[in-house]
């Protein structure tokens, strides 16, 4: 059965810019009642919810400056947006670094993955149908990094590894009956937005990659693929977001990302290859 996003109320982690943003619009185009952005950049979430209030009507969007590893702060907007609409139908946990450095490591774990836990048990219990809810759906982002081995990013890697496996427990079938809460992950190839320019150092010092050479998937499509998901999704299921492809239900057989990414992933291989070659000449 295909699910509507009609007249729902949504919740985007770090909805400021990239795919969150394009998740924020495609959530709209889809019906959606009404989204609340939260994100610690004041003023690109401010420019966001204009530009939407603008072309959807008043209150449709409303950003709340929340940094996702304060749980006082991230309770704080989910009550804020609960006590504005009545409810949260749809929860997206986006937000997320790559920062695989020795000194940031953590705050890349603290991000990626105890916020999102902390925001789909939150929103758990907001949702479950046992504890005084109607249900509702949470769509966690995970990557290819949580697929395929990438070994420059050992650190991004097992977070969205953790995200996967934490997604499909969590939307297993025996809790989705009893819940009625639908837990989906989201499985992106490299897409162009500003985690990429935040990353040129680990490129260059650490992979050689230069996705300048890359035909990189576009945001928009990332963002349509997430309403693609929730619409056709089932609990626990996992969808690849890659190379601007429609969104694929991945959840029985992996190995489909590895075909999708296998472009991209042979073209670095050759990157690496090349420049090795290049420092043994030196
Ligand atoms: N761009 C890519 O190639 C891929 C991205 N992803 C995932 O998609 C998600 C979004 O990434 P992008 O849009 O590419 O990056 P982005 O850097 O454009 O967006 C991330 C957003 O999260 C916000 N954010 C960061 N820390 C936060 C915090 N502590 N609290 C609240 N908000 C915070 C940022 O301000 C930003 O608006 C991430 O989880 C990322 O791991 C997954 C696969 C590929
Ligand atoms: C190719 C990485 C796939 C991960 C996609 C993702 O979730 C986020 C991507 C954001 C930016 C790309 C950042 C780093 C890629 C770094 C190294 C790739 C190295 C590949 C290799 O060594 O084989």
């Amino acid at each position: 059965m295909a699910h509507s996003l009609n007249g729902k109320v949504a919740l985007v982690t770090g909805g400021a810019s990239g795919i969150g943003a394009c998740t924020v619009r495609s959530l709209l185009e889809e019906g959606a009642k009404h989204v609340a952005v939260l994100d610690i950049e004041v003023e690109a979430g401010n420019v966001l919810q204009n530009e939407l209030n603008t072309k959807y009507g008043e209150n449709k969007v409303t950003f709340i400056e929340c940094d996702v590893t304060n749980k006082e702060t991230l309770v704080g907007a989910f009550n804020a947006v609960q006590e504005q609409n009545g409810y949260i139908d749809v929860v997206v946990n986006n937000a997320g670094i790559l920062d695989d450095t020795p000194e940031n490591f953590e705050r890349t774990i603290n991000i990626n993955l105890t916020s999102l836990i902390r925001s789909s048990l939150h929103s758990w219990k907001i949702m479950h149908k046992e504890k005084g809810g109607s249900g509702g759906t949470i769509i966690n982002f995970s990557s290819v990094a949580g697929l395929l081995k990438f070994e420059a990013i050992p650190i991004y890697s097992a977070t969205k590894t953790a995200v996967l496996k934490f997604s499909t427990c969590l939307g297993d079938e025996t809790h989705y009956t009893r819940s009625g809460v639908r837990v989906l992950a989201m499985c992106f190839g490299v897409t162009d937005t500003p985690i990429l320019e935040n990353n040129t150092k680990l490129f260059d010092e650490t992979a050689k990659i230069n996705f300048k050479e890359f035909k990189l998937q576009r945001p928009e499509s990332a963002g349509k693929a997430v309403t693609e998901a929730y619409k056709q999704g089932t609990s626990a299921s996992v969808w690849l977001s890659n190379a601007d492809e429609p969104a694929l239900d991945v959840t029985k057989d992996h190995s489909k990302s590895m075909e999708s990414a296998l472009k991209v992933y042979l073209k670095m291989q050759q990157q690496k290859k090349k420049h090795q070659q290049q420092k043994q000449q030196q």
